[in-house]
């Protein structure tokens, strides 16, 4: 079992490419058990893309992921989220015509693969699990502040609403490790405090983040480690204070870096 303060996740030589262009080059990156790690770069750093092959969405050409110490490259989806890593995206993808509810219920279910009306039908043991569903889904509802919209359409909820649904529905397969495609996009100051207090509480619980995020700010308040990414590369890793005084950063976010001059 993995302790807060080990290595929850790794890749090793990470790479994807599209064509001619190395949209993930080589990355080396380490996540720590209970910590909240950010990961920043320009547009178009691979930033979503290293999300997407940490995730089993998209196929690396070369390196491997390894999660909790086994490695997870070519896994499904659905089975690296039920193995505890589970992720959210920067556009909200929940069932509109759905309410809330049964959004975060069906989370669970739907991401594993398995068809939710399958087991609907075929168990006895049903009715008790989906009250067990029902009794979690309601407590990380009332965990993410959404307890009162439970029964409203999904498709209705302002942008930082559905962001906080993502997070709930994520809570409901209790993952050690939640990676966060930029949280705060689209989302109001108000329900950005809202958002940054959930992920506190929840890192403050053991869970460990990753987190994309653009929102500088946010970033620096509440991430310990921070890993900063340009042109498919790491260019430097280190602590808030660390990043701020790096002038590669600072070049990299300009757009005047030349990664390869500094490998
Ligand atoms: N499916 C794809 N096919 C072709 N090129 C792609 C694909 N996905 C990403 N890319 C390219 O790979 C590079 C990295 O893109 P990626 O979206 O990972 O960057 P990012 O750091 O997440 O950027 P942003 O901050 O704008 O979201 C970009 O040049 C992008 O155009």
């Amino acid at each position: 079992m993995t302790q807060t303060g080990d290595v929850i996740l790794q890749t090793r030589g990470l790479s994807r490419s599209f064509g001619a262009l190395m949209a993930v080059d080589g990355v080396d990156i380490s996540v720590k058990a209970g910590q909240i790690t950010g990961l920043i770069g320009p547009n178009g750093a691979g930033k979503s893309t290293l999300f997407g092959l940490i995730a089993g969405e998209v196929q690396p050409s070369a390196g491997e992921v390894i999660f909790d110490g086994k490695p997870i490259s070519g896994l499904r989806p659905d089975r690296i989220f039920r193995a505890g890593l589970a992720r959210t995206f920067q556009i909200p993808r929940p069932f509109p015509q759905m309410s809330v509810l049964e959004n975060v219920m069906l989370s669970a279910t739907a991401q594993s693969g398995e068809t939710f009306w399958n087991n609907w039908f075929r168990s006895g043991l049903v009715a008790a699990e989906e009250r067990r569903s029902r009794e979690r889904a309601m407590e990380v509802l009332a965990f993410t502040g959404l307890a009162d919209k439970a029964r409203d359409l999904a498709g209705v909820l302002s942008g930082g609403q559905q962001k906080l649904l993502e997070l709930a529905r994520v809570m409901m397969v209790d993952p050690p490790l939640i990676l966060l495609d930029e949280p705060t996009a689209g989302v109001n100051p108000t329900l950005i405090e809202t958002l940054i207090d959930k992920i506190v509480a929840l890192n403050e619980r053991g869970v460990a983040f990753l987190i994309v995020e653009h929102n500088m700010d946010m970033v620096m308040r509440i991430c310990r480690h921070i890993v900063v990414m340009a042109q498919g590369r790491v260019i430097f890793e280190g602590d808030p204070a660390g990043v701020m005084k790096e002038q590669r950063v600072v070049d990299a976010y300009l757009g005047d870096v030349s990664v390869g001059e500094l490998a």
